[in-house]
């Protein structure tokens, strides 16, 4: 099979497949789309009785002989009654899938929402972070076109050119040919637009996809791009993704755009009139119609093509809809970590045990962890320290279940990790980046507890060493946090801390950077994970030797291996130990980084 074959199966393929979650995406809403559909083709066949009428009020003042004052006024009445009417189900039809559309995109941001809870936190990468800003934002919106504006415009598209031709060959049978005679060329010049839309609506989906992907890469790198001057650099993936996009947009549409330009310029109203009121005269000549019934065909007429393009731009809709829906069905089953949690109550001691434990991450060809046992006792301080890319934080983080092992198994007080319900409560963490959100400093500490009172706020505060600073910002906890809070690197770490602190997690596990990140602020940062330390089971990514020499247990990892455990004594023979001593004090602290 040749390249170019290939892809338009892949195409057709992913047609399919876009078709098939679209309906799917839709079935919550079927009755409430139905009920849209019906009420959008009674409001069109309403649509023939205002030409009946206009026929009837026509004849009635153009015909000779005395004017029927009452049957004017009848026809008029039963114009704008019907005209009202028409006007008000169509409202009804648009409000009933509105209504829906609301529905489904509740049900979908809900659903997307449960599942990226669920999902492991190595997934969050910033292509992954595109394609979640991409589905909230403009596929959701392209959903919103065909639930809420399809069915009715879509219906009424296809119902009202219908019944008024129906109408146009009730009142005279050539007058009814001539009202439809352009639709031929209409059509042609239809099918030459469409041609191998679907494919080419694919092909210009996936460019969108890679234009958005790359913004979001840019835009999250931005600060280390500015810092290091290389913003032409990191800008031209995005430039690349965005001339991309346009030189396919235009080869493609510019033809198009000419096609359609020509069908405008022989089809369009000169033409329509021609036929319509041309042929019309030669029959009202011949005495077999009214002028009246030609004003009225000839009205009809000219909707027909307005209809067509509103058929096409549907079909077209459907077709990016499908690209959406697929994407957004994608998003919601994305794989997410196994829920067994079979055991509420949880564990009841806390020593912690990771038994022949390893680790690859996604794409990746080596183990970042490669068959690690270890046991933690409960209320002691382990430290894990090794060359940069050791899997020092590889370990921590799985304890953390940010994944699951690729095999072997994380035990709390014997239980699996994976079993244990409301893990957060029984493992806190800070980490180097203290992620915190643009919530109050109040609720960013209370993350954990939303149930904290301001007290048990403040004490945590208070033992985070961060109390007098938050008090001493102008709004005090109700500040919110962002650009412009006014808060260094180090309060930043401080009031994570404080938030662990409030959790009171029986098992922590700190990166020791923390300490390094602020170094006016790294005496208090220092007392605040002392103060988080004690009576817990603290397993310590550690960067400095010096650092961790008060530790309970030592382990020196080296390429995702335990290379040995210990305390410092024990170790302070250890070849290894000693190198990473030696590296620490020719490279200074945090020399392993
Ligand atoms: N998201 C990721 N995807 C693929 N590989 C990763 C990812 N994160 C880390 N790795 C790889 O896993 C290995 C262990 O990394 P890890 O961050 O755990 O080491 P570390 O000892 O904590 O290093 P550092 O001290 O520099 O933080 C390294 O080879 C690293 O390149």
């Amino acid at each position: 099979m040749t390249e170019a074959s290939s892809e338009v199966d892949d195409h057709k393929r992913q047609q399919k497949a876009g078709a098939r979650a679209l309906s799917r995406l839709l079935e919550p809403v079927s009755t409430a789309l139905a009920v849209g559909r019906v009420l959008s083709a009674v409001s069109a066949v309403l649509a023939v009785v205002p030409y009946i009428a206009l026929v009837h009020i026509g004849d009635a003042l153009i015909t000779g002989g005395g004017i029927d004052d009452d049957a004017v006024g009848r026809w008029l009445a039963i114009l704008l009654a019907t005209f009202g009417a028409r006007l008000f189900i169509y409202f009804i039809a648009l409000f009933v899938t509105h209504l829906a559309d609301i529905k489904v995109g509740h049900l979908i941001r809900e659903q997307i929402v449960d599942r990226l809870a669920r999902v492991p936190l190595t997934w969050f990468t910033s292509t992954n972070s595109g394609r979640v800003r991409k589905a909230l934002q403009d596929d959701i919106g392209t959903v919103h076109q065909l639930i809420a504006h399809q069915p009715v415009e879509g219906t009424s598209a296809i119902v009202m050119p219908l019944a008024l031709m129906v109408y146009a060959f009730v009142v005279d049978w050539r007058l009814g040919l001539l009202s439809i005679a352009t639709i031929p060329l209409y059509i042609a010049a239809m099918a030459a637009t469409m041609r191998g839309m679907g494919e080419m609506t694919v092909k210009m989906d996936h460019r969108l996809s890679a234009v958005s992907a790359r913004m979001v890469e840019f835009v999250t790198g931005i600060a280390v791009v500015k810092a290091f001057g290389r913003v032409g650099r990191a800008h031209h993936n995005y430039q690349h993704a965005a001339d991309d996009f346009y030189e396919f947009y235009a080869d493609w549409v510019k033809p198009l755009v000419k096609v359609s330009a020509l069908g405008m310029s022989i089809l369009a109203i000169p033409l329509l009139l021609l036929i319509n009121i041309g042929g019309g005269a030669a029959l009202v000549h011949a005495g077999v119609v009214s002028p009246a019934d030609v004003l009225a065909t000839a009205l009809i007429a000219l909707l027909i093509p307005y209809s067509l393009e509103t058929v096409m731009s549907s079909t077209w809709s459907r077709q990016i809809a499908g690209a959406s829906a697929l994407r957004l069905q994608d998003l919601i089953e994305t794989p997410a970590l196994p829920d067994d949690a079979a055991n509420p109550t949880g564990p009841e001691s806390f020593d912690v045990e990771f038994d022949h434990v390893s680790y690859t991450y996604p794409g990746a060809d080596v183990r970042a962890v490669d068959d690690v046992s270890l046991t933690l006792r409960q209320g002691t301080v382990t430290a894990l320290i090794g060359a940069s890319g050791s899997g020092k934080s590889t370990i921590a983080t799985l304890l953390a279940r940010f994944d699951d092992p690729s095999s072997g198994a994380i035990r709390i007080g014997g239980v699996p990790v994976t079993e244990i319900d409301d893990l957060y409560d029984k493992v806190g963490f800070v980490l180097q980046d203290p992620q915190l959100l643009s919530i109050s400093i109040r609720d960013n500490i209370a993350l954990g507890r939303p149930d904290a009172t301001r007290e048990q706020i403040r004490h945590a505060a208070r033992s985070a060493q961060i109390l007098d600073e938050i008090d001493a910002l102008p709004d005090g906890f109700d500040t919110v946090y962002g650009a412009g809070t006014g808060l260094s690197g180090g309060q930043a770490q401080r009031v994570a801390i404080a938030r662990a602190l409030l959790v009171d997690a029986p098992v922590l596990i700190l990166d020791e950077a923390t300490a390094l990140a602020d170094p006016e602020a790294q005496h208090e940062i220092q007392q605040a994970l002392s103060a988080l330390a004690v009576g817990r089971t603290v397993l310590v990514i550690a960067h400095r030797p010096e650092a961790i020499m008060g530790v309970d247990q030592i382990v020196i990892l080296d390429a995702g291996r335990v290379d040995a455990v210990g305390t410092h004594d024990e170790l302070s023979t250890h070849p290894a130990y000693a190198r990473l001593w030696s590296d620490s004090l020719t490279t200074g602290s945090g020399g392993h980084r």
